[in-house]
């Protein structure tokens, strides 16, 4: 991963001090600037840009009062609102403390100086700035595609396949558990396709009752059935020369699964109760969290249908294997509804970042935005606590507390298992191809480790 340069601005007029902090801080990663009154300050931010700036509140000429601190602290935001700045201040000075916050100072540390402490706070707000920067790196660095926010390899991939896609007429699937963004890829390959400004019409297969799937996907003839007032266009034809997506194509009802093929193959639909053939010229994208093999094999999805819609099949990752993603999306995201909702600038906490960073993410992006949202609610200042995040912190912070590479591999198979066991809803054979074990290994791994199948409970 790229690293924002490291360079802290101490900004302390006791030179004594100001000497034991720039020795202390001096290393071989990090970069080192000193100033000793408001003007030097300014001019050293606008010169090194310092992501993390230590000051002092008692500055010249009021080196006995705060004004000049607080005077500092405005100005230096006011320039570079990103900094994250420190302030030092007496024990018994907390209200000054707290104004600072108030001003956007980042943290304060009471003097004397700790340096273990202040290590502590230094380093949480690097990692804070880090983050940030990441985030704001190029939007085309971030955001491959409109909407997608990854700095993940595979993702990228993922995007760049995507893009391709959008220059062809094949029909795509898109294969990812709930949440993971199918429905935002589907709109990227309309949305760089060259008909992009034809329609792009969804439709979600699980939502739509049965009986209304087939007039919902091709429309039907006034008084074709009782309730049939008037003819109505269905989404295919709605979508004529744009995109289809058919999401949830898993739960397709199988009668309406050879329709659904006939149209695919003719390109051409009749209106339920109707005998035109209308011509349809468009391309289909569909999108599912299922086992589409699995299924053709339980035979409750059609072969036929399984290989015209799978001409190009795009495996979109969960969250948990997309490494740094969660937090950079959850910051992304911070950012957004934190400007949206509360109209304030709001960061996380250095533990509730590492909450974000450990968490599985069942739920995928959607939780990530369900929990954010739910944070810049609930959070008491513009700093985000992990319990701000209502997520399970015993378990997300698990893999701090191993103690040995065995215990790791036990709690990772463990991991690993219930999550396929949860993914298959509990079917032990989808479960098992999932993990890429037989069946009869994941009996044993699940004996071993003294887990039952909640299906047979
Ligand atoms: N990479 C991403 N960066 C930022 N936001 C994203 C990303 N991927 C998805 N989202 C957001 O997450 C939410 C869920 O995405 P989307 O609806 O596309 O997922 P899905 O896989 O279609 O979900 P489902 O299977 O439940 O229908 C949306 O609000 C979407 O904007």
């Amino acid at each position: 991963m790229e690293a924002l340069e490291k360079t802290i601005l101490i900004v302390e007029d006791d030179d004594g001090l100001q000497s034991q902090l720039k020795w202390h801080f001096d290393d071989f990663s990090t970069t080192i600037i000193t100033s000793g009154n408001l003007q030097e300050a300014i001019n050293a931010v606008r010169t090194y840009q310092p992501s993390i700036v230590l000051q002092d509140l008692g500055l010249p000429p009021d080196p006995e009062g705060v004004s000049e601190g607080f005077r500092c602290i405005k100005e230096i935001l006011a320039i570079a609102p990103k900094t994250k700045i420190i302030v030092l201040t007496g024990k018994n000075e907390h209200q000054n403390a707290l104004t600072s916050i108030k001003l956007g100072a980042y943290d304060f540390y009471y003097k004397p100086i700790d340096t273990e402490t202040l290590d502590h706070v230094v380093e949480r707000a690097f990692r804070i700035a880090q983050l940030e920067w990441e985030n704001n790196k190029t939007t085309e660095s971030v955001q491959p595609i409109k909407g997608v926010i990854t700095g993940n390899k595979q993702m990228r991939n993922v995007c760049r396949m995507i893009e391709k896609i959008a220059q062809t007429n094949v029909t795509a699937t898109l294969i990812g558990e709930s949440g993971t963004g199918k429905e935002v890829l589907a709109r990227a390959i309309h949305s760089h396709a060259p008909n992009k400004d034809k329609p792009f019409i969804a439709i979600n297969c699980a939502a739509v009752p049965e009986s209304l799937m087939e007039s919902e996907l091709f429309g039907h003839e006034k008084g074709s059935f009782t309730g049939a007032t008037s003819s109505t266009t269905g989404k295919v034809e709605q979508a004529h020369q744009g995109t289809l997506f058919l999401d949830e194509i898993g739960d397709m009802p199988l009668p309406l699964q050879a329709k659904l093929l006939r149209f695919l193959q003719e390109r051409s639909i009749v209106k339920i109760g109707g005998r035109k053939e209308i011509k349809v010229d468009l391309r289909v994208v569909c999108a599912t969290n299922k086992n589409l093999e699995e299924m053709v094999k339980e035979g409750t999805f059609r072969e036929d249908l399984f290989y015209r819609i799978c001409e190009i099949v795009v495996d979109i990752p969960p969250l948990r294997e997309r490494g740094n993603d969660a937090a950079l999306i959850a910051n992304h995201m911070l950012k957004r509804y934190a400007a949206e909702m509360s109209g304030k600038a709001m960061t996380f906490s250095e533990s509730a970042i590492q909450t974000i960073e450990h968490y599985s993410w069942p739920g995928n992006i959607r939780e990530v935005e369900n929990k954010v949202k739910r944070a810049v609610v609930l959070a008491e200042s513009n700093v985000v606590q992990t319990e701000d995040l209502g997520i399970d912190e015993p378990k997300a912070q698990k893999k701090f507390s191993l103690i040995n590479l065995k215990e790791a591999r036990k709690s990772a198979e463990v991991e690993a298992i219930l999550s396929a066991l949860e993914l298959s809803q509990y079917n032990v054979s989808a479960a098992a191809k999932m993990l890429g074990v037989t069946r009869p290994t994941l009996y044993d791994m699940m004996k071993k480790y003294n887990m039952t199948n909640e299906s047979n409970q």
